[in-house]
């Protein structure tokens, strides 16, 4: 999908956004662009509104309660899910959501076929070229998921969104469970996702990973921004140490 920026270079705007559940505040009037073409990290504390945040951008499950998305110059923060997706915004999930007795081409189909909106042999092509770009393992591609190692469902679960063509990625915890070389090469696969167009946002704990990918960095706290700018700056800052400080650690 060819992706028409905003002309200050923003590919999604977001101003404003709040998601309430009752009484507590998700998130909490969060304002930020990401620009084409950047990797663009949100990190946080637990519980800080990060996972909140992609639900309320992609509308899965829900939309926010206030505030305005916009992306291509479009708002979206009323369309339908399947709509957000086609328009060229996906996302993945902290879960493992693929289907487990399927294979995993099959998987990247269906991605294929939901975020892209394509069919029967373009939904086919679609996927094996994704599963070249993740460079997933051939002899291992007609595997139920379920049998899959857990790189190979991180693999699956971004060659699936990516079967789509996404304008832009969002990435939610993708590093957990994986081991410090799985860490390193997952890394690697994030730029060059982006090297192919993609513009990326990714939420992570791993800090080691947020730092190597990201060109800028925004920081929730309790659904609120607390710092964002230059990563490096970012993880530096007095406010952003406290906030992580007796809730969990920065994993570097
Ligand atoms: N559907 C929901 N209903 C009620 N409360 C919710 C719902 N989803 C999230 N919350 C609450 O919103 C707050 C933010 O949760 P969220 O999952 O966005 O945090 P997070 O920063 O992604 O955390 P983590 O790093 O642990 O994934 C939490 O207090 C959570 O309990």
């Amino acid at each position: 999908m060819n992706a028409s920026p905003d002309q200050n270079g923003a590919l999604l705007q977001a101003r404003n956004v709040t998601r309430r559940f009752g009484e507590l505040v998700a998130v909490n009037d969060v304002s930020f662009d990401v620009l084409k073409g950047e990797i663009f990290g949100i990190a946080g504390p637990n519980g800080s509104g990060k996972s909140t945040l992609f639900n309320i951008l992609t509308g899965i499950p829900f939309g926010p309660s206030a505030g305005r998305i916009i992306f291509m110059g479009e708002e979206i923060q009323r369309l339908p899910a399947y709509r957000i997706s086609q328009a060229g915004l996906v996302r993945t999930f902290q879960k493992d959501a693929e289907f487990p007795t399927m294979t995993a081409r099959e998987n990247v189909v269906c991605g294929a076929v939901y975020c892209g909106g394509l069919r029967r042999d373009a939904a086919q092509a679609a996927a094996d070229d994704a599963l070249d770009a993740v460079g997933f393992d051939k002899r291992r591609q007609s595997l139920p998921a379920m049998d899959l190692s857990v790189y190979e469902r991180k693999q699956l679960m971004i060659a699936s969104a990516v079967a789509g063509s996404p304008a832009m990625l969002l990435l939610d915890e993708p590093a957990a469970g994986l081991t410090k070389p799985e860490i390193k090469e997952l890394g690697d696969l994030v730029l060059s996702i982006r090297d192919r167009g993609v513009t990326i946002v990714l939420i992570e704990h791993v800090l080691t990973l947020l730092l190597k990918v990201s060109e800028r960095l925004m920081v929730l706290n309790q659904g609120a921004v607390l710092a964002h700018g230059d990563p490096h700056e970012v993880v530096r800052d007095q406010r952003v140490v406290e906030a992580y400080l007796g809730k969990r650690e920065l994993v570097l």
